[in-house]
């Protein structure tokens, strides 16, 4: 293995990690590895602190305790470029106020591993250029983000993740605002990419989603309770019931289960 591959394969892990949400009790702190080839969906209603997760885990908010590691690395040790280079994320709401073609925005990917002043070169313009077309954008790439409707806004979001190839992609609802048809397209992504060796942790609502596609869950209640581990441990009916305060009909459909909201 090369030092390019190495440098890759830095696991994100949790050390007894709180989340800091003002006001509340502190949560039960979070062991998590978010090993190569891992597809994790975090589940929990409005407010329990997924959003504030996904930011604490891409170091952009401070943890009220414990610490987060790349291998046996303090992340707190770490330059932000080096980081960057490990690890990714698509936010929940973008301002994307910035008048940025679509291929500017993803060659912003690449800022992480240019020098500064440095120009994108033709490998960079290929990498985007593969994950604009990946993600069904690349015929908008000289179109201005801020001309984009929703769902081709969250698409060049991936895109832009995809071109700045991190080992470990945080996704915060990644399927916000996409069809039936791109939500499809990009969880079939996301599992080629764990599959190409990649580690992928994202926040859902959709819960069919998750079940389908994600092969480690993490709960979280408001209550700052969590639980986690391999889907097929928690995705048990009554943990999900009292998840989400909503009672549950469950189906299966292709072999996983299909929950369905019953009617109150
Ligand atoms: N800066 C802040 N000041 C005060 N409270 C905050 C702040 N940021 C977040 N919160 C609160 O922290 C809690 C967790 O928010 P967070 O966005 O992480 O939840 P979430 O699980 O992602 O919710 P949703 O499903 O609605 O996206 C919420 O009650 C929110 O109001």
């Amino acid at each position: 293995m090369n030092a390019m591959q190495s440098r890759h394969m830095q696991t994100l892990s949790t050390r007894n990690l709180v989340i800091d949400i003002p006001g509340r009790v502190d949560g039960y702190p979070l062991d998590l590895t978010i090993g190569s080839g891992q597809i994790w969906g975090v589940l929990g209603p409005n407010g329990a602190g997924k959003t504030t997760l996904l930011h604490t885990l891409a170091g952009l908010r401070s943890p009220r305790a414990g610490e987060l590691y790349l291998e046996d690395v303090p992340v707190s040790g770490l330059k932000r470029r080096v980081f960057s280079q490990q690890l990714g994320l698509v936010f929940q709401d973008r301002q994307d106020g910035f008048p940025a073609t679509v291929m500017e925005t993803a060659l912003i990917g690449r800022h992480p591993w240019l020098s500064p002043w440095q120009m994108e070169g033709a490998d960079d313009l290929a990498m985007a250029q593969r994950a604009l077309e990946a993600l069904d954008v690349l015929h908008l790439k000289n179109r201005l983000v801020t001309t984009l409707s929703g769902g081709e806004r969250q698409r060049v979001a991936i895109a832009t993740l995809m071109t700045q190839s991190p080992h470990t992609w945080l996704l915060d609802e990644p399927t916000n605002h996409l069809d039936l048809h791109h939500q499809v397209a990009v969880m079939k992504l996301l599992t080629d990419r764990a599959a190409a060796g990649n580690a992928i942790f994202m926040c859902l609502h959709d819960l069919n989603l998750a079940a389908r596609w994600c092969d480690h869950i993490l709960l979280m209640y408001p209550n700052g309770e969590a639980c986690w581990g391999p889907a097929e441990r928690m995705l048990v009916p009554n943990a999900l019931e009292r998840l989400y305060n909503q009672q549950l009909a469950t189906v299966e459909v292709d072999g996983a289960p299909f929950f369905v909201p019953k009617r109150v």
